[in-house]
Formats: structure tokens, sequence, C-alpha cells
């Protein structure tokens, strides 16, 4: 089936996906427009993987659609499936570089897979790739040897490699310091502003979701709750995207008698 009268580079029409017995997402729609960045918020545990994992064809749905550039991946066969993947890039978190691999071969690897491109072109799409993530002169360098932002560009430069009409990124910037995260935004910025890619980004982080995205989508305990631009969400008056958007940050603990006051409530904090 296909639909290609639609703008949408993703459509999701009531989407409900189950692990076993349990429904983890009930029954969601919404659309992805071309070139749009998506940013997917939600708290813990509410579905926003899952919900990435299906976009991607590794679940399938229990009901409903997924139509991804005009094909509904919901019912296609794994054959068919590989035809779309080709042109879906992935940044996950599981999605490590395979360490007894060079930087180059990893950024590689997926051309070798699935093109049948002379060495020599490979390696001038490698250096193009590595260049426009930040890491020229880095494809003759082993995983371990980078750092951990480094490793998530050359693995945004292998989900790069095949061209993807969309880009999907699950938590870009989970466990890197608060100064290279940005330089992972900054990343997908520039990708955005570059290439116009169709963007689709799971994320924790309040501050990145605001920087990168076009439109947000809210989900809470596998429904969602918001759905629109920036502006909308940050007017948005539902109780839980209030708590999520308007959340305190954790008190600064300095040392071990500050955090001794804190727990007595000797402390003072600056509500005081
Ligand atoms: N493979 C699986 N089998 C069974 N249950 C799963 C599986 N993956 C996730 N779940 C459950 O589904 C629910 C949603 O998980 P999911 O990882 O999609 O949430 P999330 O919003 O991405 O959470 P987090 O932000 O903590 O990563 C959770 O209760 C989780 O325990």
């Amino acid at each position: 089936m296909t639909n290609d009268a639609s703008d949408a580079a993703i459509s999701v029409v009531n989407l409900s996906v189950s692990y076993g017995e349990r429904e983890i997402l009930h029954g969601i729609t919404f659309d992805v427009r071309r070139g749009e960045t998506m940013v997917i918020l939600g708290g813990s545990g509410s579905g926003k993987s899952t919900l990435l994992r299906t976009l991607v064809g590794l679940e399938k749905p229990s009901s409903g659609e997924v139509w991804i550039q005009g094909v509904n991946i919901a019912n296609i066969s794994e054959r068919e499936m590989d035809v779309i993947r080709k042109k879906m890039g992935m940044s996950f978190q599981g999605s490590a570089l395979f360490g007894s691999l060079t930087v180059g071969e990893n950024v590689a690897l997926p051309l070798r897979e699935h093109t049948n491109l002379e060495d020599s072109t490979i390696e001038i799409m490698v250096r193009i790739k590595l260049g426009q993530v930040g890491l020229s002169n880095f494809e003759d360098y082993m995983p371990s040897e980078l750092s951990g932002g480094m490793k998530k560009r050359a693995a945004v430069a292998r989900a790069l490699s095949m061209d993807p009409e969309i880009l999907f990124f699950d938590e870009p910037s989970a466990g890197l310091d608060p100064i290279i995260a940005a330089g992972l935004d900054e990343l997908i910025m520039n990708l955005k502003k570059a290439y116009a890619i169709t963007m689709v980004v799971v994320t924790h982080e309040l501050a990145s979701a605001f920087l990168i995205a076009d439109r947000m989508v809210y989900v809470d305990r596998g429904h969602i709750i918001a759905l629109g631009t920036k502006e909308e969400f940050q007017a948005s008056t539902h109780p839980r995207v209030r708590q999520f958007l308007d959340r305190v940050p954790e008190p600064e603990v300095l040392d071990e008698l500050d955090y001794l006051q804190m727990l007595t409530g000797d402390r003072k904090t600056a509500k005081d």
C-alpha cells in the first residue's frame, strides 16, 4: 500500500504496540512532515523508545498504521523493510561502534553491506561523512581512542553514510557532559540546515529539545498528550506537560555537610 499524496515523511495512525500481553502504546496518531525535526518527549518508561523502535521497524504494531515515505510498514515483510531501512539513518543508544573496526571502517560498513560502490568511492564518502560531523582525519582511529562525544559523532557519520531521508536519534546526548552535549545539538542543527533531512529525536533534555525541535510530541504512559511547536508547548496547560516543563533542577550539593543540612532542612535554598 502506498500513500504518496501526503506531505508527511512519517504518518502514525492509531498505533498500538505491546510487549506480550502488556500494551505500551495505546492508539497514537501523529505526522512528521518532510524536512522537520520532531522531538519525542516524555517521562521515563512512557514509551518513547518503543515508539522510535516501531518507526524503524524493530517492533511490530499490534494494531494501527505506520507510513514511512508513503509505505505502511506495519505489515510488510523483512525484505520490504530492508528497502525502507536504506532510506533511514539511526543513531541509537545501543548502536555503538564496532570496537574491532576503525572509525572509517565503521562508517563504511552500511555502504559495503548495501551498495556495490568501489572501494575508492566508499573511501571518499567516508571522508565526506566524517567531515560533516567534525571528525576529519579520524578515519584510522580505533573507537577506543575517541572521547564519548567523538564516538557519538562517528555514530552519526555512520547513520549518514547512506544519505538517509530520515534520521532517527535516541537520546543523542545521553551520558555526555553539558558542553559536549551542546556540541551534539549544534551538529543536529547544522545537519538540519545543510540537508533538510527529516529528523526524529527522542530526548530527556528539555534545553536540547527546545533548541533543535520544529515540533514536539509528549508521550505520557503510552498516550500523546501534547503535540505542537515550541511556542504551543510552552503555552500548554496540561498538568503533566507543565510538571515536565517546570520541573525544578536537582539542588546543587557542595559537600557532605551541605547534603546533611539539606536532608535535615537546615540548608537555605534559593526559594527561602
Ligand atoms: N523489550 C521489552 N520487553 C518488555 N517490556 C519492555 C521492553 N522494552 C521496554 N519495555 C517496557 O515498556 C515500557 C516503555 O519503555 P520505553 O523504553 O519505550 O520507555 P521510554 O519512555 O523510552 O523510557 P526511558 O526514557 O526510561 O528510556 C517500560 O515499562 C519498559 O519496561
